[in-house]
C-alpha cells in the first residue's frame, strides 16, 4: 500500500481527499493527517484511518489530543515544527497540501527537500514561495501535481504536449456570487452574500477570494509557476456555469478543453491515481442538462483584485508576498464583519503601495515580508471600521 500524509485534513479538500481515499478503498495508507484546532473532527479521522502521525498548531490543542488518543499509537505534533517534521522527515509516496494560507509554503519546501510528490491544492504556497518552488524542481524525485481544478485541467491538456506549443493558457473563473451584481452595490453585500458560491462548496477564504476574484488573480500566479508561461499568455475569461474548468490554446490555433461537474473530487482523484485513471465519486456530467456554456471577459474595474494580482505576478519578487498577505489579513476581516467587502482590495492596494519591494526574496525574507505586510494591513484595516 502506497503512503500518503494529508496536510488540512479537516479542511474542505483535506476531508474531500479521504473521501477519495475510501473510494479507492485499499490503494492508501493515510500516515499523517493535520488540523489547525479542529481536533474533533482530527480525532474521529484519527480513529478511523489510524495514522502514525497527527498535527495541531498549538500545544493546548496537541495536548488535548493526546489525552483523548492516549490508548493509540500516534504521535500527536504540534506548530509549524510539527508540519515541517511530518512533510519534511516522514516518508510518503504523495503528501497532499491542503492547507489554507501561506503557512503551506514551510511544509512544502520541507517536503521538497527530501524529495517528494506533492499533491498542492494550497495555491498560496506558489503564489508567495514559487520562485524558490521552481529550483526545486530540476530534482526528478520532486514532482508538484495540482489539485486546484483549473490548474488540474491544465495539467490534464497538456499531457503528451511540449511548452513551447502552447500559445495562451486560459484559466475560466465562474465570477463569483456578484458577477451581475451592479458595482455600487459591491460596498453592502453581507458576508453571507459573500460566501454562496454559485457553483463551487468549500473553505471561506477561497470563497471570499472568489467573491472579489483575487482567487482568479492566485490563479494567474499558480499557473505562471506550474506551467512555465509568461503572464501575457495566461488569460482569463468568466464562465458562469463552471464547467469548463480551463482550456489550451496552441499554437496550432486549436483550443482543448476540460470539462466535468464542479465536484474537487474528481481533480483530487485524478491526482491520487495519476497517470492512471479509475471510475470516481462524481457525478458524469449531462451536456443537455447544461445545455448552455457562456463565456464573457472578466470586469478588470468591478473586480480590482484581478488586476492587482497581474501586476504582483509580473512584476514578481516580494510583490506577490506582500499582495497575499495583505489579502489573507483583509478576508479574515471581512469574515469577521470588521470591514465592508470592497475594503478588501482597498486594503490589499494601499499595502501592495505602500511596502517597500524587494526582488528574490530567500524563504526567511518571504516569511519577514509576510508578517510586516500583515502587520501593515492590520493598520489599514483600522482606518476602515
Ligand atoms: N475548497 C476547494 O474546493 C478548493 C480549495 N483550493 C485551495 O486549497 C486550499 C485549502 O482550501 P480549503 O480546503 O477550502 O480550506 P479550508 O479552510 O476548508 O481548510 C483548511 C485546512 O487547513 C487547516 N488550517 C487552517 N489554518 C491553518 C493554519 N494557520 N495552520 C495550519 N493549518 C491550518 C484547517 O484546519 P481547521 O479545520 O482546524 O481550521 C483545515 O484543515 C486553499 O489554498 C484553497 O485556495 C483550491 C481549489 C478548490
Ligand atoms: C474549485 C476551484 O478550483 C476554485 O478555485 C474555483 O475555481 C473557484 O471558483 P471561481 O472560478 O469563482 O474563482
Ligand atoms: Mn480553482
Amino acid at each position: 500500500m502506497k503512503r500518503i500524509i494529508i496536510l488540512g485534513s479537516t479542511g474542505s479538500i483535506g476531508t474531500q481527499t479521504l473521501e477519495v481515499i475510501e473510494h479507492l478503498s485499499d490503494d492508501w495508507n493515510v500516515i499523517g493527517l493535520t488540523a489547525n484546532t479542529n481536533i474533533d473532527l482530527l480525532e474521529k479521522q484519527a480513529n478511523k484511518y489510524k495514522p502514525e502521525f497527527l498535527v495541531v498548531m498549538d500545544e493546548y490543542h496537541a495536548k488535548k489530543l493526546k489525552n483523548r488518543l492516549a490508548d493509540q499509537a500516534v504521535e500527536v505534533l504540534s506548530g509549524p515544527a510539527g508540519l515541517n517534521y511530518l512533510a519534511g522527515q516522514v516518508e510518503s509516496d504523495l503528501l497532499i497540501n491542503a492547507l489554507v494560507g501561506a503557512v503551506g509554503l514551510a511544509p512544502t519546501v520541507a517536503a521538497l527537500e527530501k524529495g517528494s510528490r506533492i499533491g498542492l491544492a494550497n495555491k498560496e504556497t506558489l503564489v508567495i514561495g514559487g520562485q524558490i518552488i521552481e529550483k526545486y524542481l530540476s530534482n526528478p524525485l520532486n514532482k508538484i501535481l495540482p489539485i486546484d481544478s483549473e490548474h488540474n485541467a491544465v495539467f490534464q491538456l497538456l499531457a503528451g504536449h511540449k511548452e513551447k506549443e502552447i500559445a495562451k493558457i486560459i484559466l475560466t473563473a465562474s465570477g463569483g456570487p456578484f458577477l451581475n451584481l451592479e458595482k455600487d452595490r459591491l460596498e453592502t453585500v453581507t458576508v453571507k452574500e459573500a460566501l454562496n458560491h454559485p457553483n463551487w462548496d468549500m473553505g471561506g477564504k477561497i470563497t471570499i477570494d472568489s467573491a472579489t476574484m483575487m482567487n482568479k488573480g492566485l490563479e494567474v500566479i499558480e499557473a505562471h509557476y506550474l506551467f512555465k508561461q509568461p503572464y501575457d499568455k495566461i488569460k482569463v475569461v468568466i464562465h458562469p456555469e463552471s464547467i469548463v474548468h480551463s482550456m489550451v490554446e496552441f499554437i496550432d490555433s486549436s483550443i482543448m478543453a476540460e470539462l466535468g461537474v464542479a465536484d474537487m473530487r474528481i481533480p483530487i482523484q485524478n491526482i491520487l491515481t495519476y497517470p492512471e485513471r479509475v471510475s470516481s465519486l462524481g457525478k458524469n456530467l449531462d451536456l443537455f442538462t447544461v445545455g448552455a456554456l457562456n463565456f464573457e471577459e472578466p470586469d478588470f474595474e468591478k473586480f480590482p483584485a484581478l488586476g492587482l494580482a497581474y501586476t504582483a505576478g509580473k512584476e514578481g519578487g516580494s510583490l506577490p508576498v506582500i499582495l497575499n498577505a495583505a489579502n489573507e489579513v483583509a478576508v479574515m476581516g471581512f469574515l469577521a464583519n470588521k470591514i465592508r467587502f470592497t475594503d478588501i482590495t482597498y486594503i490589499v492596494e494601499k499595502v501592495m503601495d505602500s511596502y517597500e519591494r524587494k526582488d528574490n526574496p530567500l524563504l526567511e525574507e518571504i516569511y519577514m515580508i509576510d508578517k510586516e505586510a500583515r502587520e501593515m494591513a492590520e493598520g489599514v484595516m483600522k482606518e476602515c471600521y
